[in-house]
Formats: C-alpha cells, sequence, structure tokens
C-alpha cells in the first residue's frame, strides 16, 4: 500500500520496485515478461528521473526566492556520460535499485550497459563541462550550462581491416528519458541579411537589423544532480526549429519540398556536432551553431534576470558567464548588440555590462587551433556583429595606442581583424578584449600563453590572466568506475574522501601495510580481469590480466605521440626476433581514440597500430609476452573500464602541445602510474604525487622551442640510433602491411624528414624510462606502494578543487543550500 508520495519519491527497495513496475505498466505499456531490455532501461530511468524531479523542483523554487549570483557555463561540447548509473549514485540508492531490480530477475549492469551516452562532443573540452557541471551542483553553486542539443553526436568508430570508419551516432533512436522540452523557452534566431540606420521618435540614432532568415531555438533540459545534497541545477541545450514549420500554401501549390524546406533548413543546425579538435576555416553551418546557442542563452538570462526585477545594467552582478574556448565568443558582440539594439542601452553602459560579465578560457596553444573567420562570411551571416566588432575593436586599439605609441606592428598583431586578405576575426582576441578573465588549464599552459600566443594581451592588462588548472570529478571516474576501490577507500579513510579528496593523503601510511597492498592488487585485478573479459568479447584477442596494461586512451593526434608509442612497441618486438629467450615485463598495450574524419595521418596512425597489433599477437616467437589491442569507440562510458584497469597511463604529448590533459588525471586516480613528458597538467601530478612515483622522460617545452629553433634534422637521430632505425626500416619495409611499402610511407617519411612533434628526440629517453618501468613492475611491492601513493596524492585534481577556484576568483560565486 505504498502510497502515490513515495512511489514518486521513495528511495527505499519496495518503493523503487513499485515504481519500476508503474513505468513499465504505464509509460512503456508493457508488463515485466514481454518487457524488452529497453522498455525496462526506460522505466527504470522514469523512476530515478522522478526522484530528481522534486529536488529539481525544489531548487528552482530557492533560486527564485534568493535570487543568487549564477554562474552560466557556455560549451560548444557537453560530454556527461551515461545519465542512470551516476544519477543512482548522486542519489545513494545503487544498492536498493539493484535489489528491487533483483528481486524482479533483472539485472541493473544490463539496463546500465543499454544507456546511449550522450556523445555531444569531442574530448576533453566536452568532458571537462561535464566534470564542472557535477562539481558545480554537488558544491550547490547556482548554475546553467548552456550548449547544444545536437541530434547527431559523435560519430561512432568502427575498425574495418585496420582502419576507422566512422558510422552515424543516432543517441535519439530510443528518445531520452533524462531530458525535458521546454516549447515555452524558445526564442528567435535571427541570420544574415543587412543593417539600416534608424532614428526614433527622441530623435535617437539606431541600428536596424533586417535578417534574411529568422528561426527559433527551443530549450531542452536535463537535471544535473550534485553528489549527496539536494541542489539540481539545469543543462539547457537549444534545438533548432523552424520559425513556422510546415508551409501550408507551398503544399497547396503541390511545392512538397518548399512546404518544408524550412523546417529542413533550421533543423540542420543542431542537426550534428562538428568531428573535429581542431578548427576548419569557414564552416558556415559552424559559425551558426555557434551564434544560434549563444544567443538563445543570452536571451534567456536576460528573460531570467528582469524577473528578478533588477535594472539590466546590473546583469553582470547577477550572471558571471564562462566562455569554454573561442567557441562562444560571439557572445561578447551579442550581449553588446542585444543591451543596445534591443534594449536601448548607450554604448559605454554596455560596454561596461559586457567586460564584466564574460571570462574565457583558452584550452589550446595549437596555432591552427585558434578560430578565425573570414570577414566575407562573417557579413554574409552576422553584418550587425560585424559592425559591433569593428567598434569594439577600434576603441580597443586606441586604448594600445595610446599604451604603446607608435607601436604599428603590435596594433597589427593585437587587433580583432587580421586584415590579410581576405581578413578574419580573431575570435580569441575578441574573447580577451571582451572578458574580465582570460586563464589556461594546467600552470604550464597559463605561463605559455602569457609567453607566446597571448604575450600582447598579457602586458596589456596582466591583472586578467590566472591559471586554473583542470580537474576530474572524483564521483565518476572512481566511485561509479571503480566500486571496488571506492569501498577499499571508505573503509580505510571514511566516506568523507568523495567530497573532499585531500583525506586521500591518509592513505600514505598504509602505503608499505602487506595486507592493505594485497586488497590493493586485488582490486585492480578484478578490473583488469573484466576488461581482459570486454576485450575477448568486442576484440577477440584474449590478453593476460598478469601483464602489465599500458593504456593510451585519448584523441588520435600527431602531438599526443600515440606512434611514439607504437616505436616502443616495435622495439620490444625487434628485441623478442632477435633474441626470443628475452626475458621481458610481458606488456598488453591497449589504445582507444577516434581520429577528426578529414585528419589523414591520424588515420594512418590508427591503421598503423592495428597493423602492428595483428603481426605482434600472432608472432609466435612473441609468445604472448607483448599483446596489442586497439578498443573500438572510445567514449566516456568505454572509459568506465578503462581507467581502473590501466596500469601504465601514456601521456607522451610533446612538451608545450597538451594544454592540461584530463585523462592523464582519471588513470592515476585509479591507481595507474604514468609514463610522460613535462607537458601540461602531468607537471603538476608529478609535483604531487613526487618524482619518485613518476615515470618521466622528454624534453622540457623550452627545449623544444630550442631544439626547433636551432634547426631539428630528425633524420641524423635516425641515422644514429640502429635500434630506432631498425624499428622504422621495419616499419617501411611492409613487414606490418602484408609486404606493401606504400600504406604507412607517408608516416615514416613524416618521422625521418619532418617530426615536428620530436618523436625520434624523445625516442632513446622514452624507451629507457620504458624499461625502468617494466623492471619496476617486477617488484609488486614497490609498484603498489607507488600506485597507493600516486592516489593519495591526487586529491588536487577533483573538479571540486578547481571549481571552488573559479568560484574565489572569478566567478565570484558562493554556494546555496536547498532544502527540500
Ligand atoms: C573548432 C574545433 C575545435 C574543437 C575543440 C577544440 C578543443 C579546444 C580541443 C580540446 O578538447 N582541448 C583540450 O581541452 C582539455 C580541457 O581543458 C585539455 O585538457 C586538453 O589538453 C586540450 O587538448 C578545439 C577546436
Amino acid at each position: 500500500g505504498t502510497n502515490r508520495e513515495t512511489i514518486r519519491t521513495g528511495l527505499s527497495e519496495e518503493s523503487i520496485r513499485a515504481a519500476f513496475l508503474d513505468n513499465l505498466f504505464y509509460l512503456q505499456g508493457r508488463f515485466p515478461e514481454v518487457a524488452t531490455l529497453n522498455d525496462q532501461y526506460k522505466a527504470l530511468a522514469y523512476t530515478v528521473r522522478d526522484r530528481l524531479l522534486h529536488r529539481w523542483v525544489a531548487t528552482t523554487r530557492a533560486y527564485q526566492k534568493a535570487n543568487p549570483r549564477t554562474v552560466c557555463y557556455l560549451s560548444a561540447e557537453y560530454l556527461p556520460g551515461p545519465f542512470l548509473g551516476n544519477n543512482l549514485l548522486n542519489l545513494g540508492i545503487e544498492e536498493p535499485t539493484r535489489r528491487a531490480l533483483a528481486g524482479l530477475g533483472i539485472e541493473l549492469d544490463a539496463l546500465l550497459e543499454h544507456e546511449e551516452e550522450p556523445g555531444l562532443g569531442n574530448g576533453g573540452l566536452g568532458r571537462l563541462a561535464a566534470c564542472f557541471m557535477d562539481s558545480l551542483a554537488t558544491l550547490q553553486v547556482p548554475a546553467i550550462g548552456y550548449g547544444i542539443r545536437y541530434e547527431f553526436g559523435i560519430f561512432d568508430q568502427v575498425i574495418r581491416d585496420g582502419g576507422q570508419v566512422e558510422t552515424t551516432d543516432n543517441w535519439l533512436r530510443f528518445g531520452n528519458p533524462w531530458e525535458v522540452r521546454r516549447p515555452a523557452i524558445a526564442y528567435d534566431v535571427r541570420i544574415g541579411g543587412y543593417t539600416e540606420q534608424t532614428t526614433d521618435a527622441q530623435g535617437r540614432f539606431g541600428v536596424r537589423w533586417v535578417p534574411n532568415e529568422v528561426f527559433n531555438g527551443i530549450a531542452v533540459d536535463t537535471a544535473i544532480l550534485g553528489h549527496g545534497v539536494n541542489t539540481v541545477n539545469l543543462l539547457r541545450l537549444w534545438t533548432a526549429e523552424a520559425a513556422e514549420g510546415f508551409d501550408f500554401h507551398a503544399f497547396n501549390r503541390g511545392d512538397y519540398y518548399g512546404a518544408v524546406v524550412r523546417e529542413v533548413r533550421s533543423e540542420t543546425i543542431s542537426k550534428v556536432l562538428y568531428p573535429n579538435d581542431e578548427p576548419e576555416i569557414g564552416k558556415r553551418l559552424r559559425l551558426l551553431q555557434q551564434y544560434f546557442f549563444v544567443t538563445c542563452s543570452l536571451q534567456d538570462m536576460i528573460r531570467i534576470h528582469r524577473t528578478t526585477g533588477q535594472p539590466l545594467d546590473k546583469f553582470h552582478e547577477k550572471f558571471s558567464v564562462q566562455l569554454n574556448d573561442t567557441h562562444p565568443a560571439i557572445a561578447v558582440a551579442e550581449l553588446m548588440r542585444l543591451l543596445v539594439d534591443e534594449h536601448q542601452m548607450g554604448w559605454d553602459a554596455a560596454w561596461e555590462v559586457t567586460r564584466h560579465t564574460f571570462a574565457y578560457t583558452n584550452h589550446t596553444l595549437l596555432p591552427e587551433a585558434l578560430e578565425k573567420w573570414p570577414i566575407p562570411l562573417f557579413q554574409n551571416v552576422l553584418p550587425r556583429h560585424l559592425e559591433i566588432i569593428y567598434e569594439i575593436n577600434a576603441r580597443f586599439l586606441d586604448e594600445v595606442r595610446l599604451r604603446h605609441p607608435f607601436d604599428t606592428a603590435r596594433v597589427q598583431r593585437m587587433s580583432i581583424i587580421d586584415e590579410a586578405p581576405p581578413r578574419f576575426v580573431r575570435m580569441a582576441h575578441l574573447a580577451c578584449v571582451g572578458s574580465f578573465a582570460i586563464n589556461g588549464v594546467a600552470e604550464l599552459h597559463s605561463r605559455l600563453l602569457k609567453e607566446t600566443v597571448l604575450r600582447d594581451f598579457f602586458e596589456l592588462w596582466p591583472e586578467k590572466f590566472q591559471n586554473k588548472t583542470n580537474g576530474v570529478t572524483p564521483r565518476r571516474f572512481v566511485m561509479l568506475s571503480n566500486p571496488g576501490l571506492s569501498r577499499l577507500l571508505t573503509r580505510t579513510l571514511g566516506a568523507g574522501w568523495a567530497r573532499d579528496p585531500s583525506q586521500l593523503r591518509v592513505l600514505e601510511r598504509h602505503a608499505d601495510d602487506a595486507a592493505f597492498q594485497q586488497e590493493w592488487r586485488e582490486v585492480k585485478r578484478s578490473r583488469k580481469e573484466a576488461l581482459a573479459a570486454r576485450i575477448l568479447d568486442r576484440c577477440n584477442v584474449s590478453i593476460d590480466p598478469d601483464s602489465l596494461f599500458d593504456v593510451q586512451a585519448k584523441r588520435i593526434h600527431e602531438y599526443k605521440r600515440q606512434h611514439l608509442n607504437v616505436l616502443h612497441i616495435v622495439t620490444l618486438y625487434n628485441r623478442i626476433k632477435f633474441n626470443p629467450g628475452l626475458d621481458i615485463t610481458p606488456r598488453t598495450f591497449i589504445f582507444g581514440g577516434k581520429a577528426a574524419p578529414g585528419y589523414a595521418m591520424a588515420k594512418l596512425m590508427i591503421r598503423l597500430i592495428n597493423a602492428v597489433a595483428d603481426v605482434v599477437n600472432r608472432d609466435p616467437d612473441v609468445a604472448g609476452r607483448l599483446r596489442v589491442v586497439f578498443l573500438p569507440n572510445f567514449s566516456v562510458k568505454l572509459g568506465h573500464g578503462l581507467y581502473p584497469a590501466a596500469d601504465l597511463s601514456e601521456q607522451l604529448s610533446t612538451a608545450g602541445k597538451e594544454a592540461s590533459g584530463t585523462g592523464n588525471m582519471k588513470f592515476s586516480m585509479n591507481g595507474a602510474l604514468t609514463i610522460g613528458t613535462l607537458d601540461g597538467a602531468n607537471v603538476e601530478i608529478r609535483e604531487e604525487v613526487g618524482a619518485d612515483n613518476f615515470f618521466l622522460f622528454g624534453l622540457t617545452a623550452e627545449e623544444v622551442v630550442r631544439t626547433l629553433a636551432e634547426g631539428y634534422r630528425p633524420w641524423d637521430i635516425y641515422n644514429a640510433n640502429l635500434e630506432l632505425k631498425g624499428v622504422i626500416d621495419l616499419i617501411a619495409s611492409g613487414h606490418f602491411s602484408h609486404g606493401d611499402r606504400t600504406v604507412f610511407q607517408p608516416l615514416v617519411d613524416h618521422l625521418v624528414w619532418h617530426d615536428n612533434y620530436l618523436l625520434l628526440a624523445d625516442y632513446a629517453g622514452y624507451i629507457a624510462c620504458q624499461e625502468q618501468a617494466g623492471l619496476t613492475y617486477r617488484d609488486s611491492r614497490q609498484w603498489t606502494r607507488m600506485s597507493i601513493l600516486n592516489v593519495a596524492r591526487m586529491g588536487k585534481f577533483s573538479s571540486d578543487r578547481t571549481i571552488a577556484e573559479y568560484c574565489r576568483d572569478i566567478w565570484r560565486a558562493e554556494p546555496m543550500a536547498v532544502d527540500v
């Protein structure tokens, strides 16, 4: 006789079971005997969603009442991962739910496995946004995440004949129980057209923008529940629709295409995620996507602000808006347009509000990744914004000239407009001029930003520059992904570590305790066995859980140097071929990662990994001492099984190229040791865990610059290092490509003649460091000690610490408890 109340909100096994059966019947129209896996999953998802909803409503009500300062995160990408497991964890009902379902003969893990994840991002930047949303809610900071609800996310990767094949990510085919469509929250999005001067009744000059196309942005909301709190923050993603859908008149004229063309054109805006993690110049749809979600988000913030009754010139006191890289940077011009054109604010007053509203995070130093839009395209899509940007730029350059008279070169370098034909809008410059804070995502990266790509801006505004070293949420990446480790930590330290990871330090005193070490190894072992089972099932490759699991999982990119990892594998292979009795530490090399579809060298790197795997895995001389696996379709969900099972985490980027990295943190938090360069957050991980507990190799960022500046000749290294020459020649010989010497020629040629990312320069150091790691692994007492110390000292890399710093130093936002 559970009453209505508990069926919707009860957290007990009984009420969850009752609610599940209720939803299976009333929402899925099924009874248990005929329910499909998807029916069961949806019924459970709605059951869990119900238990979020009253917290969601309570949070919204509390925010309306208290009108707190609110953080708005503008990101073109979010990689939240599957929701069910994380919501069960944050509600603290995983066990009662598992029992409730078991009572009906249903495996919770089967439903967790069934869930499609929203792949609305490419990699690090998108996942960081999701970790930030988890920490903002867990720290009870009022926040809204704004983005795009792509109908098709990052492609699904299939490996066919050793190569990557992209297939459409139809993640919404079964619907999405976690989202709530808000048709009443819709905004006009104007595109193209022209502008004209106007004078209003009082004779005041203004500008009218006459667009040649208008469509709508509709809000689709997802609840983001914090861990162990009542706070539910909003992830508001915009979907595009035609202002007027079906054109009946066209239909009556028999012009059926005409009847639907507007619908099709507008829907295209939020149809698909751009699968590249570096910009492609001049993609009109990409600019449309960026403007689309920015204007809907700013219009939504202005609507919320007006409900508080506060005047618009206090907008920046209500909202702090973070620009997640330059992708939303058009927001600086759009807020000016809304304040000046739509709300008749004077330019100066509007600029005061704007420059105190935005803060900008840079996520990459790669020059080719800094977005700039050709002016003709910009003029065509956003004519009014171009005028506003010209005005912002004119006033900005006046300030630069004041500070640096006669320094025309500096003025040209700093201008938001790149005068090189066809002339471009530099989005990073617009972001810097329109923001009160600019930050990098790791100490080294933030320093290099000030010394290189944003040096001029640092010299002009040193007070704007900050560092905010990235972090990851320990909820998804330890508690959810590694419950065995989580239980061992809680039994040893109490449960406080999940909310305050600095408590992990207490583990140091257990690092040499034999019994604890044994438990520690069993936790890792069980995850390695689970991953081995998954790899056997997915890739039909059997791997030995006793071997050293050596893992590199991240987007495929030359600066991340997956091919340096392959050079090590072929080196070991050659050593075995040369001396079959060689006593090496058995290793299993596991790769995961997608390549941008248009990035030929990255796709060739995937081909090389699979080609080497084919040969090494069935070469009798190797006799199982080496195994190579490319795990297809790396995603947040696949990461759940990978991070806890790794012994060694590969962080091989050329120093100065990886802004931070976040996978490095997830591996280390799960007890993997890191082999890496002094790049990005590796530097700080090594500082925290101790140099003795980190396998370091490679040139430093300064040495990289010097080596390239002094004229780098990889050919000489190739010829001087016989083992390296043997490795490269074997690849070039076609040994891994059925004798076909042409397949990997481009990669080999690039290495020995250009090697922009200094693989050959770092090769010898890397191989020696790997030998060290292999030897250390044999001393399991020493290895386990290092593993325990790594976890003990990873507290800094919780995204809670990162978010607390953003709140203190940039957003000036305070936590606000919510009672239900
Ligand atoms: C326009 C295409 C595009 C898409 C994404 C990006 C991102 C900036 C790439 C990215 O994901 N950067 C990664 O951001 C992480 C979070 O801060 C860092 O940890 C990684 O080092 C950085 O490569 C650039 C260009």
